[in-house]
């Protein structure tokens, strides 16, 4: 017994004790997962569910509300008796198609808020929903929200005010209240004047409609003859009092310089003595901009093979299609200042076509990427299809863009021409003036007879008289029979890339690589195709807009190319002036492998760099050889178009677009051995997509030496320090008359015109780099091919013991494709020119190959993969 008591003590106290192990058997409940509330209110599900109960929501009130249209007038009474309690009484009967739920809140919207205008709330549930469901910003809620309150405030107090007593509630209770508020103030009339100012406000600030009246025709130029008394002319101007520009003083019959003038004896011989031509730019609100990637089709799966052997590319899902965007261009309105009642000759001419400097082929089509696409196009922009276009609104507006000018000083100058003209005795007809942005150009139409290089050969007189630097006199104007005089502006306007890049020639411009460069003295738009250029020199002395220039041209392209589409290899031997786009890198530039830096500083690395690009044209040239193709374009049309197999080498060629800063410097260090890489690059890189831009602070003939010139057709000249020096690039004088800060002649097509060069700040260019930089781009920059001087190579004899990594892979695509040649090697393993040669060298020691018979490939001695692994055995 005292056993069984002790072993029953036992057991109780056991159980007592705590579980050291848990049972196995013994089935715990499930622990339910945490769901964390921010997961939830981020996951795409729940932004569907909330997507769908708003579009219902919307379709529940849109009916509700149509319903009390129809129902109000029997359910009012009801709502008004039960009040809430409408809601849970049984036993009321509504008319309304929603029940008493719709007839309660109809007649909250409607009576006790903003009547008709209720539907409002309907649209903007409806926007809600769509964005939540799509899972993208398809409405925007904010510019929305704020018509919708402006609708709901104007909608139901407008309708209150002209519905008066009416018993249906057309504007409800606000509208009502604030009808009678404000007729109280200002009364009924006031009241009525209000919403109708307010409603056309809203509607000329939404659609900017035109009020112009039909133009009033210019008098043409007509020649007068000249009285006994001296130069004969009309000067009978009176400009438009307008912001700042005060008018110009008739001048009466007696000139103050003597000058007789000839009234007009008729209306229609009114001649204005001066005509202010100034035109402005439509440009496009920043706001209303979006770049968006091109449509981008799905890739088969053998393309995305070729995408991660060519590019080394993590593979991307290829599957998804990139939506097609529109591009939101509002129409712009045409600004135009119609003349007043009086004799007005501030004339302004309707916005002139922007000047595109284009050869005759230039492209007019689409871009070629589509104009060739079949089926099933090869898409570059899918390698990185989220890359995001950096926004017009990283760039700032500098000043106003409008152009500000003096009229006292537009009179002061053009009585100083009259006068110095008439010293010497040259007669004019008529005065035209042009204000640009920096300097004014005023247009002389000579008197019959009177000689052109008489004007000219006063040039000097007329600037010390007009007591101005700058001044340049162009006899006569290419193309109209005027001779001009430019004299600098005291104020002068900057012009922004910002504007230029709003601007619709360069948005919609079909270029390969469209730079906006700056504004001509007529305020027109200068853009060019860099690819038609097809290099640009640039020169100009320390200080006068080199830097800025580079940039805006850099950053032009930026804004219009993907990074799959355009790569920059960038040299800068000041080190400080291209080190922002280091930040692109993966994007954008280009280095050579192994290179750490993608941007250039070193003199020898520029050299290797040079003859890197050289190779790429070289096996460029190949490529196309084999494509027969003559140019990138119609190569990257058939690649797209997939009618090259990429396991031949065949890829899609980025435009590559060389900057040298400076210039001088390189020659200086290193003299041939840069120029001609350069000379043969300018000479052949056209075709296949290679374009230079070199500027330089020394324009002197040992710097740009007339290889160089030869080939750079287009060359740009800030403001040079003597006419020797603008005559070395533009082989004219005229560059050392500018006036500096951007103020430069471009020489292109044949044609020397002035421009303003766009200004783009340091910031801004930082901006755009940081935005493009933190986007995912290629796991390295684009590497160009191997170089290696031959002069470094010198005396390493080869052996075959030191043979190169790459022989028995070489060996192999040789006998496979029976075919020696170098140029094989070099599109099949994406070598350089020099390493390939040096492999077939190798091979030829092995036997593998024969020997060069020059232009024709070498033969191959062995005939089978068979023999070759046998020789390759032998040989390790
Ligand atoms: N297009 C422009 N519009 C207005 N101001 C400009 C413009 N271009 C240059 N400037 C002014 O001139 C200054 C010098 O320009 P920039 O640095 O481009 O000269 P640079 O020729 O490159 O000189 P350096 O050869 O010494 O580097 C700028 O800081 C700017 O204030």
């Amino acid at each position: 017994m005292a056993g069984n008591k002790l072993k029953t003590e036992k057991k109780k106290a056991e159980s007592k004790k705590p579980q050291a192990k848990p049972d196995p058997d013994v089935l715990k409940p499930d622990k339910e997962p945490e769901v964390k509330v921010k997961e939830l209110v981020k996951d795409e599900r729940t932004h569907k569910v909330l997507g769908v109960s708003m579009l219902l929501l919307s379709l529940y009130c849109f009916i509700a509300f149509t319903s009390y249209l129809f129902s109000w007038e029997e359910d009012q009474d009801k709502v008004f008796r039960y009040s809430a309690r409408i809601l849970f009484s049984d036993d009321v009967e509504v008319d309304n198609l929603l029940g008493r739920l719709g007839a309660f809140v109809s007649h909250w919207f409607f009576y006790k808020g903003f009547g008709l205008a209720s539907y409002l709330f309907c649209y903007f549930f409806f926007i809600l929903g769509v964005n939540y469901i799509v899972g993208r910003r398809v409405f925007r809620i904010w510019r929305n929200v704020k018509y919708i309150l402006f609708g709901l405030i104007f909608i139901s107090t407008a309708f209150a005010f002209i519905s008066g007593k009416s018993a249906f509630p057309w504007g409800g209770a606000v509208g009502t209240a604030i009808t009678k508020w404000t007729s109280g103030f200002v009364g009924k009339a006031g009241m009525g004047l209000l919403l109708l100012v307010t409603g056309l406000s809203w509607l000329i600030w939404k659609f900017n409609i035109d009020f112009k009246l039909p133009e009033k025709k210019q008098p043409a130029i007509k020649p007068v003859k000249a009285d006994e008394g001296g130069p004969v002319l009309h000067i009978d101007e009176e400009v438009e009092p307008k912001e700042d520009t005060a008018p110009f003083r008739p001048n009466g019959l007696k000139h103050e310089s003597g000058v007789t003038v000839i009234q007009p004896a008729s209306e229609e011989d009114f001649d204005p003595g001066l005509q202010l031509v100034e035109r402005e730019e439509p440009s496009i609100p920043a706001s209303h901009i979006t770049y968006i990637p091109p449509i981008a089709p799905p890739l088969p799966e053998e393309s995305l093979l070729e995408l991660v052997e060519e590019e080394d590319e993590p593979p991307f899902d290829m599957t998804e299609v990139t939506k097609p965007a529109e591009l939101e261009i509002p129409e712009q309105p045409v600004a135009r200042r119609g003349k007043t009642p009086t004799e007005v000759t501030f004339e302004i001419k309707p916005p002139v076509e922007e000047t595109v400097a284009e050869d005759e082929d230039v492209h007019q089509g689409p871009l070629p990427v589509r104009e060739h696409v079949t089926a099933d196009p090869y898409e570059p922009t899918l390698d990185l299809r989220d890359y995001q276009y950096p926004a017009l609104e990283m760039l700032e507006n500098h000043g106003s863009d409008k152009i500000v000018q003096d009229a006292s000083e537009l009179e002061k100058n053009k009585n100083q021409i009259i006068d110095t003209l008439k010293n010497y005795d040259i007669q004019i007809q008529k005065i035209s003036a042009t204000v640009g942005p920096t300097v004014t150009l005023y247009e002389i139409v000579p008197a019959a007879g009177v000689r052109i290089s008489r004007i000219k050969n006063l040039e000097d007189d007329i600037a010390l008289s007009l007591s101005a630097l700058g001044i340049r006199i162009i006899a006569p104007i290419p193309g109209k029979g005027t001779i001009g005089i430019e004299v600098p502006n005291v104020k002068k306007s900057i012009v922004s890339l910002r504007n230029m890049l709003a601007s619709e020639k360069f948005m919609n411009s079909n270029m390969d690589l469209p730079v906006a460069i700056g504004k001509k003295i007529d305020n027109e738009n200068f853009i060019a195709d860099l690819a038609k250029m097809p290099h640009l020199l640039m020169a100009g002395a320390t200080g006068q807009g080199k830097s800025v220039g580079i940039n805006t041209l850099l950053v032009s392209l930026l804004y219009k190319k993907h990074p799959s589409q355009l790569k920059f290899v960038l040299v800068d031997p000041k080190k400080v002036e291209l080190s922002l786009y280091k930040l692109i890198e993966k994007h954008f530039l280009a280095k050579l492998p192994g290179e750490e830096d993608a941007i250039i500083t070193d003199t020898k690395k520029v050299i290797h760099t040079l003859n890197a690009l050289c190779i790429e044209m070289d096996v460029r040239y190949d490529l196309l050889k084999e494509a027969a193709t003559r140019n990138i374009r119609e190569y990257n049309a058939k690649f797209t178009a997939r009618k090259l197999n990429p396991l031949k080498g065949h890829r899609f060629l980025p435009f590559i677009v060389l900057v040298v800063d400076e210039f001088a410097d390189l020659i200086m260090t290193a003299g041939k051995e840069v120029e001609m890489p350069i000379a043969r690059l300018a000479q052949l890189a056209r075709a296949v997509g290679i374009h230079l831009i070199i500027a330089t602070q020394r324009p002197s003939v040992n710097i740009i030496t007339g290889t160089i010139k030869a080939n750079f057709p287009a060359r740009i000249a800030f403001k040079v320090s003597s006419k020797v020096d603008s005559r070395t690039i533009l082989d004219i004088g005229g560059a050392e008359q500018l006036i500096g800060q951007g103020d430069m002649l471009i020489s292109y097509n044949g044609e020397l015109v002035r421009l303003q060069c766009a200004f783009v700040d340091t910031p801004e260019v930082e901006k755009v780099a940081e935005f493009i930089g933190e986007q995912r781009g290629y796991p390295e920059a684009f590497l160009l091919p191997e170089y290696v001087d031959e002069k470094e190579m010198d005396g390493k004899d080869f052996s075959l013991a030191d043979r190169d990594p790459l022989f028995e892979e070489a060996a192999r695509v040789i006998v496979q494709n029976q075919q020696g040649s170098t140029s094989l090697l070099q599109r099949r393993m994406k070598l350089g020119y020099n390493r390939a040669g040096r492999l077939m060298d190798q091979l030829e020691s092995a036997g593998i190959v024969g020997p060069n018979l020059g232009s024709k490939a070498r033969e191959v001695n062995v005939k089978t993969e068979a023999d070759l692994e046998e020789i390759l055995n032998d040989l390790l």
